[in-house]
């Protein structure tokens, strides 16, 4: 059976989703690292429709593929005028892309009351201009825009369209839901019934695609059931971002293929760079990441509830259904509410705790920490601050410092910004040390006087850096009485954990959770 091709469309109908765009640099590297991963086809952009599509296909002539072919995308000529007078289609030469995807109209309503064309005009129109492609040496996909929905409407003109395109000499149909309306049963039907009435017409075998939308949240399995149905190429993107819901999620399509359907499209070895890959493409387009999309996400190998722990310790295929290192993902933890010992025993064996120690009560910790939820701390968010209450509970905690007291202020001036001070009194091993410093907000001042404190014990601290600061308020009705949660992340280096703080004053939350970031970092060190 012919191996499914993976056509990636990221940095084109991805960029069209909403608040996602690309310098050309940015996609030069993206489409790098899709061939590194063996995908087949990668379309950079519409040459001709903006300056940034054109210098993309500038870098992509000077940078070497090694399994992808670079695509060029845009549509069929205008009406009334040649095929070598269109500009679009002369861009499309030009741009050196060794295969093009031009779209056309199928379905009639488009053609009639939304281009104001003839249906004989856009069948010259599709066929010329895919012929003026090939005349020039180019690999043609085409892409039927509003397929399914043009079908429904008018099936005889749907199929007419593509057989235009055909004779035009197009390498590849590719069928698209444009809209995103179509259910996997009509893709599987409609699929069918013209993959036959091609086949029969020209007596070839006609290779077909799938470019689906997700407005119904169904564009994956509507690929899937394209493939299952005849198609030979997928078109999608990484992390599904596209136009409107998006488009097809390569990210979920490429390991069903691969680990479902025993469709391999690219190697085992590739398949573990996809969670690397989504994670490069959500941060080169400024997105953040869904935790729970399938396969990839921070959570789609995330284990809560005690139960689960509790089979998955036993067994992972009990809560598993495929090996999360297979698409490069790996099995996660998280203590919680509905965590139950196992949670416990779990965490602490990746933190390389003795479970044996005589100190290790399991039981009493889960219920500890369910007292402490209650309250409004999260340790599956928290994981230092877990660190240093697992260190408690088995009499292993040093503390690096006590407090004896810390004062912020904050002044305002009329004409004049913020401005916040703080002052903080520690002792570290019998020793007192207080220091003032200022900072852009009161965290900041109070995470700088803090810091100034105690570099005069611990120079390492030097390296931390505290990146993020959310701030929770946990019961809406108490207003500003309402207890807040706060969340720290810090950094070194490659390490990054994360602390919580829980009270009533949004100071004092603050100073718990960078004091566990401190004692984190400093412990660990010890
Ligand atoms: C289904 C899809 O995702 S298709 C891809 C959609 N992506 C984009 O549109 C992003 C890039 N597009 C652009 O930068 C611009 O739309 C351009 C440069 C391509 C065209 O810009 P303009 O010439 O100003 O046209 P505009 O965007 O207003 O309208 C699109 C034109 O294309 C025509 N057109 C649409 N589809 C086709 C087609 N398949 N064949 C020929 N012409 C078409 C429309 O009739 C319309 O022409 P009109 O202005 O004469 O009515
Ligand atoms: C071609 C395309 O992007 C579509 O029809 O959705």
């Amino acid at each position: 059976m012919e191996p499914v091709l993976i056509f990636d469309t990221t940095l084109r109908d991805g960029a069209q989703g909403e608040n996602i765009s690309f310098s050309p640099e940015d996609k030069i590297k993206v489409a790098q690292r899709l061939d590194d991963m063996g995908i087949h086809y990668i379309e950079g952009g519409w040459p001709g429709s903006n300056p940034a599509a054109d210098r993309f296909f500038e870098l992509a002539r000077s940078t070497e593929f090694v399994t992808a072919r670079i695509t060029a995308f845009g549509s069929t000529r205008r009406q009334g005028i040649p095929a070598e007078e269109d500009a679009n289609l002369k861009a499309l030469v030009a741009c050196g892309s060794p295969a093009i995807t031009i779209f056309g109209k199928t379905w009639d309503l488009h053609v009639v009351d939304i281009m104001g064309n003839t249906l004989s005009e856009n069948l010259a129109m599709i066929e010329e201009s895919v012929a003026f492609l090939k005349g020039h040496g180019r690999e043609v996909l085409y892409d039927a825009e509003h397929f399914f929905d043009g079908y429904r409407a008018n099936p005889e003109y749907a199929v007419k369209t593509l057989s235009a395109a055909l004779s035009g000499g197009a390498d590849i149909i590719v069928l698209c839901d444009t809209n995103g309306g179509t259910l996997p049963h009509e893709v599987t039907e409609i699929l069918e019934t013209v993959k036959a009435a091609l086949d029969a017409e020209t007596g070839r075998d006609i290779r077909m695609g799938i470019h689906a939308h997700n407005d119904c949240s169904v564009a994956v399995a509507n690929s899937i059931a394209a493939v299952q149905a005849g198609a030979i190429m997928v078109q999608g993107t990484i992390n599904g971002y596209g136009e409107r819901c998006g488009n097809t999620d390569l990210t979920s399509v490429i390991p069903i293929l691969n680990l479902k359907l025993k469709r391999p499209c690219v190697s085992a070895e590739n398949l573990k760079k996809l969670k690397p890959l989504s994670r490069f493409v959500s941060e080169t387009s400024n997105m953040i990441p869904l935790a729970s999309r399938p396969f990839v996400g921070k959570s789609a190998f995330a284990h809560k509830g005690g139960v689960h722990v509790s089979a998955v310790m036993k067994e992972p295929l009990s809560y598993e259904h495929i090996d999360p290192e297979d698409v490069g993902n790996r099995r996660r933890v998280l203590v919680s509410d509905q965590a139950g010992r196992s949670n416990i025993e779990y965490k602490a064996k990746e933190m390389g705790i003795d479970l044996d120690a005589p100190e290790f009560d399991s039981k009493r910790i889960v219920n500890e920490i369910k007292m402490l939820e209650q309250e409004g701390y999260q340790y599956e968010v928290a994981d230092g601050s877990f660190k240093v209450l697992m260190d408690k509970f088995l009499l292993q905690y040093e503390p690096v410092f006590d407090l004896e007291s810390f004062r912020v202020t904050i002044e305002k001036d009329k004409d004049r910004p913020c401005t916040s001070h703080a002052i903080v009194k520690v002792n570290v091993g019998g020793v007192s040390e207080i220091t003032a410093a200022e900072g852009h907000g009161p965290v900041s001042a109070l995470d700088n006087a803090l810091r100034k404190a105690l570099s005069r014990f611990y120079k390492e601290l030097e390296t931390m850096h505290l990146v993020d600061f959310k701030v929770r308020v946990m019961d809406g009705r108490g207003g500003t009485e309402a207890k807040v949660r706060v969340l720290i992340e810090s950094r070194d280096g490659d390490d990054i954990w994360s602390t919580i703080g829980v009270s009533e004053d949004i100071i004092e939350a603050s100073f718990e959770a960078l004091a566990d970031s401190f004692q984190y970092k400093l412990a660990k060190k010890k």
